[in-house]
């Protein structure tokens, strides 16, 4: 593997900060990434911002197809130039804002389960998080790599101060784990801050089943819109319109204490609460 920088020089592209490149400058590292998503000759991967192709070349190894989808077209020439050279034709560049792609129509037209991996831009992670979520009957399993942060809040248990909505939504259809910590020192350029790199293993049915999805996420999210305050105080100034006597009232009826913070929530608590807010409104005729 060529080096970042040379490569970077010698096709004059500056690395843009706003789309995150920091490039993986280690290729055992790389090779180490892709083994932990377990692929075989039957997967498609879906790769979420290849780069210069640190990840793409040994997923492509070790899988049917991948699709990569990146937004900068200045490096969509030089990775289908770099992966020719390495004798890769199983990889797909698609110029496309990841944000904007309908996963759906990768999935049908992989006709199997995606596994989805990505050293992700951080300013789009928690975005793309929610979207796999959105779109988990698509996805079997993501590898990524995040910013150590957002890694440790993807991870968090109830009671802890990193523990919030993503933590909550993928307790809730997933199952995740922490893979490897990797220096901010292995990538070019450097960026300020380590990464760490997670699996997510999407559960569908989820073990403990929501009425109301779309009510669920909702719930979380207003319960940590302010998680400083109590859960009947975050609730009742939310998004949901429910005043706060009413709050008070829901919360007890699904037995949880009203002036617990959200932050000490299980997710079969949440669960409990959306359920006990979508009768209610259902009883009410009240959309929340
Ligand atoms: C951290 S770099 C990772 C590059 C490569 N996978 C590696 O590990 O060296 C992030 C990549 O995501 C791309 N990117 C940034 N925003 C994107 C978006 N919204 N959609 C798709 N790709 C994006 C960048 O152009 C860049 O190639």
């Amino acid at each position: 593997m060529t080096s970042p920088r040379a490569l970077l020089t010698a096709w004059n592209i500056r690395a843009k900060k706003q789309l995150g490149q920091n490039f993986l400058n280690d290729p055992n590292l790389a090779r180490a990434i892709v083994e932990k998503a377990g692929l075989n000759s039957d997967d498609v991967v879906l790769e979420i911002g290849p780069g210069l192709g640190a990840i793409t070349v040994p997923a492509a190894k070790a899988a049917r197809r991948v699709i990569a989808v990146d937004k900068d077209g200045r490096i969509i020439d030089l990775l289908h130039t770099e992966l020719m050279a390495a004798g890769i034709h199983n990889v797909e560049i698609r110029e496309a804002d990841i944000l904007r792609v309908d996963l759906a129509s990768i999935h049908r037209d992989a006709s199997r389960q995606l596994v989805v991996m990505g050293n992700l831009p951080y300013n789009i992670s928690s975005q793309v998080v929610v979207q796999l979520i959105h779109a988990r009957r698509c996805v079997d399993r993501a590898v990524l790599m995040l910013q150590k942060e957002m890694a440790q809040r993807i991870c968090a248990e109830p009671g802890s101060r990193d523990y919030g909505r993503l933590s909550v939504m993928l307790g809730y259809c997933a199952q995740t784990q922490v893979l490897m910590p990797v220096r901010a020192s292995l990538f070019f350029p450097a960026p300020k801050i380590d990464s760490t790199v997670i699996g997510i293993r999407f559960a569908d049915p989820p073990p403990v089943r929501a009425d109301d999805e779309g009510l669920l996420f909702r719930v979380i999210k207003a319960a940590f819109g302010k998680r400083r305050k109590t859960l009947r105080n975050a609730l009742s100034q939310s998004e949901l319109k429910l005043d706060a006597a009413t709050c008070q009232r829901l919360l007890t009826e699904a037995q949880i204490d009203p002036m617990r913070r959200a932050e000490t929530l299980s997710v079969p608590g949440f669960v409990r609460l959306s359920n006990t807010i979508g009768n209610h409104c259902r009883l009410t005729e009240k959309g929340p």
